[in-house]
């Protein structure tokens, strides 16, 4: 499968091209050049598989012949066996025709592991193929760079520099970063909001001598093969409730756009998905953006949902690709626009095609321990406040015939303090993570400036010293 840049100026890239590019060379984000498309007979053939059976079925065309299926069926079973669940990513019922998605069992808690887990071993096996080194950048809210670090400790063949906004993820989540002990792994607490480190990495890929130099590469789900790994959770548990047969709903908990985007692309694979609803915190812009159809910055707020404390919707960009008529010129306009005024209008036929597919609301934080406390008392389950956004969101849904899936993106003991004072239970890590907080933290603190960025870079990744091939 070839991959293209939503700006159109960048060259077509294969699957591991694509997946150790990360973001475009023309600042777009790689997408299929065509969706690879499931029968109902295909989709009915998933039912009573594994997830690993069907995570391989539903990448394998996306990921071609760049990897063998051998060695894909295998870094797949690999990836998983991390998890502590059987089902990967078990269903739970929550009401009439509800239910939760857990995508927290895996090694470090939240969705972000479903991907991570598998892109760590896929770019392990390209660049030993290769004989190479790359140097990864990482912007993280909380999740993804825990999930990160936890995946590429100790890869030979990967330096890791993750960047997380001081002061503004969870103590959990900063400790799931910065105790690792691996030589290989540095975290980075940036003196700015998540958009600001996620503005910093993609800077990064701007600079041409430096990205070329340091061999840069990607964790962030700008990188295609994120999306891609999140595809197949949407797939397995819309089968397990009845597709091809009948629809699925989903809410999902949106910050970055990128879990939501892999629904969508399961839906244009031939998924029978009724809606996608964008369930947000405070930090609306996807919610404002699809009621009033400008997408228009305001300020980061710090919320008890933190990992979802995002402006700038990377993402998006994948949506206003296909709902553009995937016309690279009307998206480099919009990205233009909102890079000189902050907003744009999003042009009314890929409006109109947004609003059909798609629903949207937010949650006060109030309205998220509201969720949390109910969903307590009605189910007996704690659920983490991202996880409690979506429910809340979920709830002012109206669902016709299809089931309504929220996504339950986090563990709740990742954010102990909102969920105590929510609903009075103090979620327990589980026992391998029980010493997580009486370990060492060891990070260094920078500005929220490029050339601070990319010469601490420059010093610590063997990639920049000549030896981009391994010695
Ligand atoms: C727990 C949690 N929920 C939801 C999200 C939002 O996901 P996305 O950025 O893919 O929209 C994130 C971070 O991205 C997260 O860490
Ligand atoms: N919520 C994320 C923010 C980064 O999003 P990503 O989709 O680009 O990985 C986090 O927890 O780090």
């Amino acid at each position: 499968m070839d991959y293209v840049s939503t700006r159109g100026n960048a060259p077509a890239l294969g699957f591991s091209d694509a997946l150790l590019a990360g973001l475009a060379g023309d600042g777009g984000l790689y997408v299929p050049r065509e969706w690879p498309q499931f029968s109902v007979a295909d989709i009915k053939a998933m039912r009573g598989k594994t997830y690993q059976d069907i995570a391989f079925t539903v990448m394998h065309p996306l990921v071609g012949n760049d990897i063998s299926s051998e060695d894909l069926r295998r870094m797949i079973d690999e990836a998983y066996a991390t998890f502590r669940h059987e089902a990967i990513v078990p269903l739970v019922q929550t009401g009439a025709d509800r239910f939760l998605m857990e995508l927290f069992h895996g090694p470090t808690l939240a969705f972000k592991d479903v991907a991570m887990q598998l892109i760590a071993r896929l770019m392990d096996h390209v660049l030993i193929e290769r004989d190479q080194r790359a140097t990864i950048v990482g912007a993280t809210s909380g999740d993804t760079g825990a999930a990160a670090v936890e995946a590429f400790a100790g890869r030979d063949r990967t330096d890791m520099f993750i960047l997380f906004p001081m002061g503004r993820v969870s103590p959990v989540q900063q400790r799931q970063m910065t105790t690792t002990t691996a030589a290989n792994v540095r975290t980075l607490a940036i003196e700015g909001n998540f958009d600001d480190c996620q503005d910093l990495v993609k800077a990064m890929f701007a600079d041409a001598p430096f990205r070329d130099r340091v061999r840069l590469s990607g964790i962030n789900s700008i990188n295609w093969a994120r999306i891609m790994a999140q595809i197949v959770y949407y797939f397995s548990s819309a089968v397990s409730l009845g597709a091809p047969d009948r629809a699925v709903s989903f809410t999902v908990p949106t910050g970055n756009f990128g879990d939501i985007f892999a629904g969508y692309a399961a839906k244009r694979m031939g998924l029978p998905v009724e809606r996608l609803v964008v369930a947000t915190n405070e930090n609306d812009i996807l919610a404002r953006a699809f009621q009033t159809g400008r997408y228009e910055m305001q300020s980061v707020v710090a919320t008890t949902s933190p990992s979802m404390d995002i402006q700038i919707s990377s993402n998006f960009e994948r949506l206003l690709f296909e709902t553009l008529g995937r016309d690279a010129e009307r998206v480099r306009q919009a990205m233009a626009r909102l890079k000189q005024s902050r907003a744009f209008d999003i042009e009314a036929d890929a409006l109109a095609e947004i609003r059909a597919g798609f629903g949207a609301g937010r949650a006060s934080m109030d309205e998220v321990a509201a969720a949390i406390g109910s969903v307590f008392k009605t189910t007996g389950m704690v659920i983490d406040p991202h996880t409690a956004t979506g429910m809340h969101v979920a709830a002012r849904e109206s669902v016709a015939q299809a089931p309504m899936v929220t996504l339950a993106t986090a563990h709740p003991a990742k954010f102990p303090d909102a969920v105590k004072s929510a609903c009075g239970i103090d979620p327990a890590l589980p026992a391998w993570l029980s010493d997580l907080m009486d370990r060492e933290e060891r990070f260094d603190t920078l500005p929220g400036d490029l050339s601070a960025v990319e010469a601490y870079i420059l010093a610590n990744a063997r990639a920049a010293d000549g030896r981009a091939q391994k010695d």
